[in-house]
């Protein structure tokens, strides 16, 4: 039977199965190019449908390869004492995906550390979220005035009435964030991760065991680092966060048990 070469080809790609020219219809059978050698030899011809499915494929694939988790990690905490530097993964362990953590408002990116200064993708945040202050922070006794004070405090459940921005550029730490359940979700920053914690989250810092971190700290206009310890649940910064991801979340967990 003489093949018949499609009357509507809508896209035209060339391929080689197996070193022949192959001619591929929407139909996913392949004929040899030398049948069409006056119509399409040696082309592929591929369908619209194709073509989605390919761009979906790799769309999956870029968020499975998702960069931000080589840099970016966080877990659910256990409730020892021991040593705040260890990771302190419950057992089993539980991880916290970025986009639970975007559910809890804490943004999160990955950056290229090495060449701040030409970063373009950081200069558009900047732009974008109107980040104009900018400064850099070293968090080790050498290098950080008050180091054991600064370590305490950092360390201490609080919250800011802005957000707090920071880049990790050497190094690593700690971030520990609560969930809408009050429960400890431990971020793990290195090189290249960029966070944004929401105002009004509670919050603390840590070093861990490597003990050095050095972060670009990113503020709108004139920083304000102030902590307020918990509870300051009447500052309208919490209240602001409370109703925008505590509530809303609690109200969606309602209409699932309905
Ligand atoms: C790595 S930045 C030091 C921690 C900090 O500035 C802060 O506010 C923690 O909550
Ligand atoms: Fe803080
Ligand atoms: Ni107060």
């Amino acid at each position: 039977m003489d093949p018949v070469p499609p009357t509507d080809p809508e896209v035209v790609v060339v391929r080689y199965t197996g070193g022949r020219e192959v001619v591929f219809f929407s139909s996913s059978v392949f004929l040899p190019a030398s049948d069409y050698k006056d119509s399409l030899n040696p082309i592929l011809v591929a369908s619209k449908e194709k073509i989605s499915i390919i761009i979906i494929i790799i769309i999956i694939i870029i968020i499975i390869m998702d960069g931000r988790k080589d840099v970016i990690e966080a877990w659910y905490m256990d409730d020892s004492d021991e040593d705040q530097r260890l990771p302190h993964h419950r057992e089993p362990k539980e991880f916290v995906s970025l986009d639970q953590l975007a559910e809890l408002g804490v943004l999160s990116w990955r950056l290229e550390a090495d060449d701040v200064d030409n970063d373009k993708e950081l200069k558009k945040i900047r732009k974008d979220r109107g980040y104009s202050y900018m400064d850099l922070i070293e968090v080790c006794p050498e290098k950080l005035p008050n180091y054991e004070d600064k370590i305490k405090s950092f360390f201490e459940e609080h919250l800011h009435t802005d957000e707090e921005i920071r880049y990790c550029l050497g190094g690593s730490g700690y971030f520990d964030v609560r969930d809408h359940s009050d429960r400890w979700i431990r971020v793990a920053v290195k090189k290249g991760g960029m966070i944004v914690l929401p105002a009004g989250i509670y919050h603390r810092f840590t070093l861990d065991t490597n003990n050095y971190i050095k972060a670009m700290r990113l503020f709108v206009g004139e920083p304000v680092w102030t902590p307020y310890n918990r509870p300051h649940d009447h500052l309208p910064a919490r209240k602001e966060y409370v109703e925008a991801f505590v509530n809303k979340e609690a109200g969606c967990h309602a209409v699932e048990a309905r």
